[in-house]
């Protein structure tokens, strides 16, 4: 079964509005219409930039889809500075990050609210990024395939197939996010294996067959042919790199 690769570009806390439209337009000038016909691309800027990057999109008609960074699985109340899936699905966002290792280890989520949030999300008709991946100490204990698989069943409970196949899962060890230090190919395609066995134990494998597992962390156009021709592994969740038009696009490139 061939997956379409996937590749997503988290713009993190970076951008006002006048810069997220010039790196919209920079990205947009510079994808070939092939290659965005070959893989899929998403960018994922802060909440603020969503509905301008989308007027960019929509006005040069790149197939170039938008998602936002997190969300807040109630659909509408009192939960001062939170934004609901009805407010990011009105704007035309068609994936959504959630867990990202950021938001757990800085804003204190839990496996419990990213499950919340992806079934939600689901339910909504946007497609969940769920990141998993571990930490350094957790890697040098040698426990870190335990560590994963039980993100990503905490992250997929209570949801059946036809739920899961709707997903996206993204490996980012934490120890290679923003550090420059990249996962080998080997050591991604690994974790990124066992995610996939996880999938089929839970659903069949015909689900885990079309779940698509990215890889995170220190993504660039260097190592990214390397990291995207391995079997389980199914695209990328860039940070850095998806910042600078022309990176970005080289790494859509290697995709395809
Ligand atoms: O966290 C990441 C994407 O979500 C990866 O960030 P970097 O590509 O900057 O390491």
């Amino acid at each position: 079964m061939t997956r379409k690769k996937l590749i997503a570009g988290n713009w993190k806390m970076n951008e006002t509005i006048p810069e997220a439209v010039v790196l919209a337009q920079e990205i947009s000038n510079l994808a070939d219409p092939a290659a965005l016909d070959a893989v899929d691309v998403a960018v994922c800027p802060p909440f603020v930039d969503l509905k301008p990057v989308k007027t960019v999109l929509e006005f040069d008609r790149v197939n170039i889809a938008l998602g936002a960074q997190n969300v807040y699985w109630e659909p509408a109340g009192a939960f001062t500075g939170e934004i609901s899936i009805p407010m990011i699905k009105e704007i035309g966002c068609t994936y959504c990050i959630v867990g990202h290792s950021e938001r757990r280890n800085l804003f204190g989520e839990t496996n419990e609210g990213v499950n919340l949030k992806a079934r939600a999300l689901i339910e909504a008709g946007i497609a969940p990024i769920v990141c998993v991946g571990e930490s350094l100490s957790v890697r040098d204990e040698g426990v870190y395939l335990d560590f994963v698989t039980s993100q990503v069943r905490a992250a997929f409970a209570g949801m059946d197939a036809e739920d899961a196949v709707r997903a996206v899962v993204a490996y980012e060890p934490v120890w290679a996010i923003g550090t420059g230090r990249t996962a080998t190919p080997e050591q991604a395609e690994e974790v990124c294996a066992a995610i996939r066995a996880t999938l089929a134990e839970l659903f069949g494998d015909d689900v885990a067959q079309q779940v698509r597992v990215l890889y995170g962390g220190s993504m660039n156009e260097g190592n990214a042919a390397l990291l995207l021709v391995q079997p389980d592994i199914d695209g990328g969740l860039i940070g850095g790199a998806a910042l600078k038009a022309v990176s970005f696009i080289e790494i859509v490139k290697a995709a395809r």
